[in-house]
């Protein structure tokens, strides 16, 4: 198996993920954030880029039915249900719903994965059995997709990267993968015990701090407590065997 890693979605073209098995991740906050829905029953994720668009595709659901939530720059859209905050989602509110999110980063993430063949969603909160998950599929090359920060590269996406090829390792030994691959390996590796003191050094995990949201810095960095496998199919992300997922337990 093969691992190559993008540092920000714009680093890619809807095409180079053609036909190709693609890990999304966006640590803080939006694939922490639909972990955590699904993990509390949310029944589907839209992932979308505009208010707009989520307003447009929500209207087939009845208004019971449908959950919006999202934000810009971190703040949440006044006519919306929910921010990006995953600590939002932990509520029996969100059990049997349909949710359209709209996030800055991860959620434009995932829209340029439409031409993958198969498109899996991760945070450190599920890194481990998406790291199963892989190897039972054993794929010959297994793409990272880092959402990135505004364009850049970040530290808290490429640390879950590490973390899923860490696990990767674990299972089948020596994974070969490009240099991104091996610097995440690194990374998680060195850091693995002290991943709150690295994330307040980021530019996102001080920005979370100003705004507030110190507590969701350090829920996003729960590693494993949520080990469900959300696959984004036709558009919408639900959880992979539904009904091996049901029932998990929250690992505190
Ligand atoms: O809500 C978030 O954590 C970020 C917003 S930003 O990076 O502060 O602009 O969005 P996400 O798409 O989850 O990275
Ligand atoms: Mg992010």
């Amino acid at each position: 198996m093969y691992i190559r890693i993008y540092a920000t979605h714009q680093d890619v073209k809807k095409k180079d993920l053609k036909n190709k098995k693609v890990v999304v991740i966006d640590t803080l906050r939006a694939t922490s954030t639909i972990v955590t829905a699904l993990a509390h029953g949310c029944r589907q994720i839209f992932p979308v880029s505009t208010t707009n668009e989520a307003k447009i595709l929500s209207s087939s659901w009845s208004k019971e039915e449908v959950v919006l939530g999202g934000e810009y720059r971190g703040y949440r859209f006044a006519h919306f249900n929910y921010g990006n905050s995953p600590l939002e989602y932990e509520e029996e509110a969100i059990k049997g719903k349909n949710l359209f999110l709209v996030t800055t980063n991860g959620t434009v993430a995932l829209q340029k994965t439409s031409e993958a063949s198969e498109v899996l969603v991760a945070s450190l909160l599920n890194g481990r059995a998406i790291a199963d998950y892989i190897s039972h599929i054993d794929p010959a090359q297994v793409i990272l997709l880092c959402s990135g920060t505004q364009g850049h590269f970040c530290l808290e996406d490429t640390i879950t990267a590490g973390k899923i090829i860490y696990h990767l390792s674990e299972k089948e030994g020596e994974i070969e993968g490009d240099e991104m691959a091996i610097a995440a390996l690194q990374l998680y590796q060195l850091n693995k015990d002290q991943l709150l003191e690295l994330m307040k050094l980021t530019d996102h995990g001080q920005r979370l701090i100003e705004q507030g949201y110190e507590q969701d810095l350090n829920f996003c960095l729960r590693e494993d407590i949520y080990p469900i496998i959300p696959q984004l199919s036709l558009s919408r992300i639900r959880l992979l065997n539904r009904g091996e997922n049901i029932g998990m337990e929250k690992k505190l």
